[in-house]
C-alpha cells in the first residue's frame, strides 16, 4: 500500500538520510530499528512532508503518487503521523484533541463514529474525555496522541518511538492496541529503540546505520539474526524494563 524509494535527507552539510526505500502492506505492521542518530526519525518525517528532502523522492500510496504534496495533503491521502513527543495540545482536552484530529476532509461526517473507535481501542481514556492533557500520564498521553492520528481516518499511521518512557505494562497495553489497529486494515510504520517488544509486534523491519537502510526481513528471520541479536537484542538491550 505505501511504497517509498529515494528518499534521502539533508541538513546543511550533513546527510542525515541515503536513498531509503521501503514498503508497508495493508494491515502489516513494519518496524525501523537503529541506533541514536541513525535517521530513523528523519526518514518518517521525510514519508509525512515535514522534512525537505533531496531531489528524487518517491512516495507512492495505495497508487497515489504523494513525492511533492505538503504535509497537510499527505494526511488528506490517508498517512498520518504520531511524532516522537507526540504532537498534542497540551492545554486542551482529550476530547478536543480528538476532534482536532478529525479536521482532514477525509475524516468529516464520521467523527462521532471514529471517535467511539478510538474509545473502544483506548477504553481508559472514556473517563478522562475531560482532561486536560497535560496533566495526564506520559502513558495516557501516547493513547491521546495515537487516538488523535486515528481520527483523521488513516490507511498507514507512521509512530515515532511510541514506547519511549512507558512501563513495560503500558507497553504491553499500547501494543495490544496496535494489534488491533492493524486488524481494521490500516498499515503500522513505527520507529523503535525497543528492539525486543517491537520484533515481536511487526510482521517486518528495517535497519537503519548511518542514514542507510542496511537490512530488512521477517521479524521472525531478524529475532534469530545474529548480528541483530548482537547490535539490539543482546547485552545492554533490556527490552521494556
Ligand atoms: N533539524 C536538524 N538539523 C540538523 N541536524 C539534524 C536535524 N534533525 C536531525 N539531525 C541530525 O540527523 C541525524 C539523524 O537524526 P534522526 O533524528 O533522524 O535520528 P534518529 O535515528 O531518529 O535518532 P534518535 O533515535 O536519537 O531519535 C542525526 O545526526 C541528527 O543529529
Amino acid at each position: 500500500m505505501l511504497d517509498i524509494s529515494a528518499v534521502s535527507v539533508a541538513y546543511g552539510q550533513h546527510r542525515a538520510l541515503s536513498d531509503a526505500a521501503l514498503t508497508v502492506g495493508r494491515g502489516e505492521i513494519v518496524v525501523i530499528l537503529g541506533a541514536n542518530g541513525a535517521g530513523k526519525t528523519s526518514l518518517l518525517k521525510a514519508i509525512a512532508g515535514i522534512v525537505p528532502c533531496l531531489p528524487g523522492k518517491n512516495v507512492i500510496l495505495s497508487g497515489r503518487d504523494l513525492s511533492r504534496l505538503p504535509a497537510h495533503e499527505i494526511v488528506e491521502a490517508g498517512l498520518a503521523s504520531v511524532p516522537e513527543g507526540r504532537g498534542i495540545f497540551g492545554e486542551l482536552t482529550v476530547a478536543e484533541n480528538l476532534l482536532l484530529g478529525a479536521n482532514p476532509k477525509r475524516a468529516r461526517g464520521s467523527e462521532a463514529a471514529r471517535r467511539q473507535q478510538v474509545l473502544s481501542l483506548f477504553p481508559r481514556l472514556n473517563e478522562r474525555l475531560p482532561q486536560m492533557v497535560r496533566t495526564m500520564s506520559g502513558g495516557e498521553q501516547q493513547m491521546v496522541a495515537i487516538g488523535r492520528a486515528l481520527m483523521s481516518n488513516p490507511d498507514i499511521l507512521l509512530l515515532d518511538e511510541p514506547s519511549l518512557g512507558l512501563s513495560p505494562l503500558l507497553v504491553r497495553e499500547l501494543f495490544a492496541a496496535l494489534r488491533q489497529v492493524r486488524e481494521t486494515g490500516v498499515g503500522l510504520l513505527l520507529v523503535e529503540q525497543n528492539a525486543r517488544e517491537s520484533l515481536a509486534l511487526a510482521d517486518r523491519g528495517y535497519l537503519i546505520e548511518n542514514g542507510r537502510i542496511v537490512g530488512s526481513g521477517t521479524a521472525q528471520a531478524l529475532q534469530s539474526d545474529p548480528a541483530v541479536r548482537r547490535a539490539y537484542l543482546g547485552g545492554i538491550e533490556t527490552g521494556a524494563a
